[in-house]
């Protein structure tokens, strides 16, 4: 097996804490997402593996010794929304944020691999179903923590929003929103 860098720790509480170091400023967490019910029903085996908290080990298709890569935390289909909210250390960049800092979370993986979910949770369940709390993403538990945070500034804050998607090269979405609380 071949290891790349170096011994696990805690990234939840490095993460929160900030960069490891102060010249990296950029922190890459993985999330495998659980098997769904037709991987399952194929029989189907994951060729990752989760090893300690910032190693991922990757079966090659053709077989061969796992190969092993380290992230700033790895989290896998047993991790939940909450986890995942703190470990990629979101509210040390909305306090970065309200001091003026630009941040930036964003997903990356191939298609199916979950970055909507992580971002906003599950698709609704019916037009005007909510999704339940406990599921969701990143954006609603930002924008919650936030809201929270800026009633105790002592100062009025003023909060604009917009969102847009961008699939295929074509922009799907964009609403414009102001909150002020
Ligand atoms: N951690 C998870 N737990 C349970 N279900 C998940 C998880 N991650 C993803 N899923 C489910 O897997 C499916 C694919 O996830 P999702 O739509 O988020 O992928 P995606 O990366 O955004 O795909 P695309 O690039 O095609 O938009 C969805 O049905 C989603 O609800």
């Amino acid at each position: 097996m071949e290891e790349l860098g170096s011994s696990d720790g805690d990234p939840a509480r490095s993460l929160e804490r900030g960069p490891e170091r102060p010249e990296t400023p950029i922190q890459v967490v993985l999330r495998v997402r659980p098997m769904n019910a037709a991987e399952l029903r194929r029989g189907e085996q994951s060729a990752l593996h989760c090893s300690g908290t910032r190693t991922l080990q990757v079966s090659p298709p053709g077989g061969g010794p796992d190969v092993a890569f380290r992230f700033g935390a790895v989290l896998d289909g047993a991790c939940t929304q909450e986890d995942v909210f703190r470990v990629c250390g979101v509210r040390r960049l909305g306090e970065l944020a309200l001091r003026g800092f630009s941040c930036t979370v964003f997903t990356f993986g191939q298609t199916g691999s979950g970055k909507t979910y992580t971002l906003t949770g599950p698709p609704p369940q019916g037009e005007g179903v909510p999704i339940p709390p406990s599921l969701g993403g990143i954006m609603q538990r930002t924008f919650a923590w936030l809201l929270d945070r800026v009633q105790n500034l002592g100062a009025p804050v003023t909060l604009r929003a917009s969102y847009l998607e961008i699939y295929n090269e074509q922009v799907l979405v964009v609403e414009g929103a102001q909150l002020i609380p």
